[in-house]
């Protein structure tokens, strides 16, 4: 099964972290996740998770650093997910397609209910 670039972005809004929820109509559904998406053919780690990030979030970020990737097979689709820390630079937030967002410290962010894939993100960073 062919494995799916995917980028996200842990995003610092000062001592605060931003996890959006997907939302009913989308792959897996209601679960939290890192606000990112799949890197276009020809494109760039970086100029795909800014770029998804303004898509969906109307914000531009700085990135700050790139932690360890992850690959994960769910039932029907396999993807490598590649994590960023960035800070939130400018921009009103809107979701454009998330159904929910939360601004939270790290106590409080793993007792979200995560798409799998990014649990190991969470734990590297939670541990840094
Ligand atoms: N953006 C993002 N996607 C993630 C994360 N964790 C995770 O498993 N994914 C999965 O990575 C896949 C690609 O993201 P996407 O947002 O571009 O895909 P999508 O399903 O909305 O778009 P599609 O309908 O075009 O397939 C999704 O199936 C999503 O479930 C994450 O933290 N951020």
């Amino acid at each position: 099964m062919k494995t799916i670039l995917v980028t996200c972005a842990i995003i610092q809004f000062e001592d605060k972290i931003l996890a959006v929820q997907r939302s009913e109509t989308m792959k897996l559904p209601l679960k939290w996740e890192f606000a990112g998406g799949k890197i276009e053919s020809g494109e760039s780690e970086l100029d795909c998770i800014k770029r998804e990030v303004f898509e969906e979030l109307n914000i531009k970020i700085e990135v700050k650093e790139r932690l360890t990737p992850v690959t994960h097979q769910y039932p029907n689709f396999k993807i490598k997910l590649i994590p960023f820390i960035a800070e939130y630079l400018s921009g009103e937030l809107k979701l454009r397609e998330h159904c929910s967002f939360l601004l939270a410290d790290k106590d409080e962010l793993i007792t979200l209910d995560w798409a799998e894939a990014d649990l190991p993100i969470l734990k590297e960073f939670i541990e840094l």
